[in-house]
């Protein structure tokens, strides 16, 4: 018996929805090896989607494919790669490149030599008719740029040639060489070539016919056999005619529909394939009732685990695509100037913000004063004790002028009501009232403290300064509070300092800071407890928008469709961006800590530690960048990426201890806080900068291990992620 010749293409029962919109339906397909395979139906009948079901980029519900032999995007299967040339309907190029270094992009990829690459590349650019090889593709008119697509697609010399509507924006003398090349490629070669179109003259010329319309094939045979079998004069009316057909069908079986016009294709030898009774109504309604993308996802999951051993070559990542790939990223970073200075000097830009607006000095800040303190000639009175008053005769006067004036615009009333009122009318954060008998009242109360007598309550209030606040801005309310509290004690040191036999010791508290501290310095600010958090959110979170963007757009614009069936994998993919990522971390942290260590004088105990800091700051970008991946594999839409990503990026910022410490929060939060990929690093990020610690510290070590540890379990979940969405 004659054994049948393995088709370069054969879909049975085709089944496919994109959510609650069933595409393909239990569609059958038959390409025989050597011939043009003309895809023809109108828009929206599913030619794009039956093209991506054949090439592995999206999975069947029901139903299966072969190409050349075995079933795309299986664990057995290694990738279409060097057998199959693509050329998507959208442009799907790197619009940075010159034409010559799309060719050889794709060229590595496909694992073309750089001598064939240079060759091929030429021979298909002056075949296509395209200008000088080193003009760039975004200087292209859209018609070159669409062949610039179909020379990446022919690259390789391929079996397998699919193209989805190749001579759009082709005028017909160039619409006819491509369509001679096409034979040529068929004739000496034995190409198969599957080619979509709208226009029915274009799919006339081809050796078989698909009719394609509502996500099944109505007809195909070669198209002389399609007009000759059913009595018409051209091929349009025999489309007409099928379409009429099938709308006359109320719920036409594809099977039927098919079976009804199908011709043998004896010219290639193939056998009737198609119509093996594999679509039943059944698996229709399946098509159009598995509606949500959970369920496409819990399909490609199913296949994932179901479909046979992994072939290691499916995974393993090749160096020369790793190094194709990274040096795209690099292109297109460095050929795009606006890319480069977001990548490089936004984190520098947000951390100079952040170092000017946050944490510094305070200044003009409203008190209302009332000095009512008639000062008091006491040289007479207590010159025994205190010899040196001579000169001093306003206490009031004095505790003022131990406030910071450089923080504070003191504005003087002659009222204590007025003082007040500035207060409550909100043109002051604090009034502070000086009684009128305070100089004298303070003498007198050192008096008898000397001779060990009660104190009278009228003498406590006459020496005791009131403080009326609005306590509504918590940060000016503590500056506020601290600053009178250094004026007391500056004002008790003045005050006591000036009598004879007691010393500033005597009235101490009974409280001893040491100083310098344990760690840190009396000096700290709000901006250097902040800073080390900073670092750590600003890394993480550019690292996740540059990434999932990235992707995101990528994935839009087909590029990650072509590279994947070039023969990239998901393993590739993610190593080459971790590769590049790191370059541009390793600039980035670099420019955050020089401007935080030397612009911005943030604290930092020693310059050894600078070492740490990049090291756990380019960590931290890699974890971003992860998760940034896994982000773009969920999302379909730039903005849905950019929700997901802002809403992360602010739990991560309120919970992750950068601007409040985790102590501070109820005990559940505490635990959420320390789940997160930040706050350890954010913790060892402060030890390392605010007490000098080093690796060998469990604060320091742990923050290291949880970020790596984030960093691989991300990597996984973005692998899988990129993998189940291929
Ligand atoms: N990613 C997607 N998500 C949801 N629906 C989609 C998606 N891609 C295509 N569709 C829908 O699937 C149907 C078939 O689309 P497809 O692109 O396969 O048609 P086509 O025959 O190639 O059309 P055209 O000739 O206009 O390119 C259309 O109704 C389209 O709106």
């Amino acid at each position: 018996m004659r054994k049948r010749p393995v088709p370069a293409v054969e879909i049975k029962g085709a089944c496919f929805s994109y959510g609650s919109l069933s595409v393909l339906e239990g569609l059958e397909m038959n390409v025989p090896r050597g011939c043009i395979y003309g895809l023809l139906g109108g828009s929206g009948s599913g030619k794009t989607t039956l093209l991506r079901c054949i090439l592995g980029c999206i999975s069947l519900s029901e139903g299966s494919v072969t190409v050349l032999g075995s079933t795309p995007k299986t664990r057995g299967h290694v990738g279409l790669g060097r057998n199959v040339g693509y050329m998507p309907q959208d442009l799907a190029l790197f619009c940075d490149f010159t034409m010559m270094e799309t060719m050889y992009y794709f060229g590595i990829l496909y694992g073309m030599s750089i001598n064939k690459i240079k060759e091929r590349g030429k021979y298909l650019l002056e075949l296509l008719e395209l200008p000088s090889v080193n003009k760039t593709i975004k200087n292209l008119s859209g018609g070159q740029q669409r062949r610039v697509s179909l020379a990446v697609a022919m690259l390789q010399e391929p079996p397998l040639l699919i193209l989805d509507e190749p001579t759009v924006g082709a005028d017909p003398l160039l619409r006819a060489k491509i369509w001679q090349h096409l034979f040529e490629l068929v004739e000496n070669t034995r190409t198969t070539i599957i080619i979509t179109t709208h226009y029915i003259d274009e799919a006339r010329q081809a050796h078989i016919v698909g009719l394609m319309r509502n996500g099944c094939l109505l007809a195909q045979s070669p198209p002389d056999d399609l007009i000759s079998s059913s009595g018409l004069a051209t091929l349009e009316e025999v489309f007409l005619n099928l379409c009429h057909d099938q709308e006359a069908h109320e719920k036409p079986s594809p099977q039927l529909s098919i079976q009804h016009s199908l011709t043998p294709l004896h010219v290639y030898g193939n056998e009737k394939a198609l119509g093996d009774g594999a679509n039943e109504e059944s698996s229709l309604a399946v098509g159009r009732n598995e509606a949500s993308w959970t369920s496409n996802m819990k399909r490609k999951f199913k296949s994932f685990c179901e479909c046979g051993p992994i072939n290691p070559l499916s995974i393993l990542p090749h160096p020369r695509r790793i190094a194709a790939l990274c040096w795209k990223n690099f292109t297109s970073i460095y050929r795009n100037p606006g890319l480069l200075i977001f990548q490089f000097l936004l984190p520098a830009i947000q951390i100079i913000i952040f170092c000017l607006a946050v944490g510094n000095n305070f200044s003009g800040v409203n008190v209302a004063i009332f000095n009512g303190d008639k000062g008091f000639n006491f040289s007479l009175v207590v010159k025994d004790y205190c010899t040196k008053f001579d000169d001093m005769n306003n206490f009031g006067s004095l505790f003022i002028s131990k406030l910071d004036h450089k923080s504070l615009d003191m504005v003087y009333y002659d009222d204590k009501s007025n003082a007040v009122d500035a207060v409550k009318d909100g043109k002051a954060w604090m009034a502070i009232v000086i009684p009128e008998n305070f100089t004298q009242d303070m003498i007198t109360k050192l008096f008898l403290i000397v001779a060990h007598q009660s104190i009278p309550d009228d003498v406590i209030n006459g020496s005791t300064i009131e403080i009326f606040e609005d306590m509504t801005d918590l940060q000016i309310t503590y500056m506020l509070h601290n600053m009178s509290a250094v004026a007391a004690e500056l004002f008790l040191d003045a005050f006591i300092d000036n009598c004879d036999d007691y010393s500033r010791e005597d009235f101490s508290s009974p409280i001893k800071n040491h100083n310098p501290p344990v760690y840190g310095s009396r000096h700290l600010s709000y901006s250097d407890y902040v800073a080390p958090g900073m670092i750590v959110i600003i890394t993480f979170s550019m690292s996740i928008g540059l990434t999932a963007l990235l992707f995101v757009i990528e994935r839009k614009e087909g590029l990650l469709d072509r590279t994947w069936v070039a023969g990239v994998n998901v393993t590739e993919m993610v190593l080459a961006q971790i590769l590049t990522q790191c370059f541009t971390l390793f600039v980035q942290s670099l420019i955050l800590i020089i401007l935080v260590k030397f612009a911005f004088k943030i604290y930092m105990v020693h310059l050894m530690s600078i070492f740490l800091v990049e090291l756990l700051t380019m960590l931290q970008g890699l974890t971003g960048m992860t998760y940034g991946i896994l982000i773009s594999s969920l999302c379909h839409q730039e903005t849905s990426a950019t929700n997901i990503m802002a809403g992360s990026v602010y739990v991560v910022l309120m919970m992750s201890c950068i601007l409040w410490p985790v102590e501070g929060m109820p005990k559940f939060l505490q635990y959420i806080s320390y789940a997160l990929p930040t706050t350890y690093a954010a913790e060892a990020m402060r030890s390392i900068m605010g007490r000098g610690w080093g690796l060998d510290d469990m604060i320091v070590w742990r923050g290291f291990t949880v970020t790596i540890g984030w960093f691989i379990l991300f990597a996984i979940l973005a692998t899988v992620g990129l993998r189940l969405r291929k």
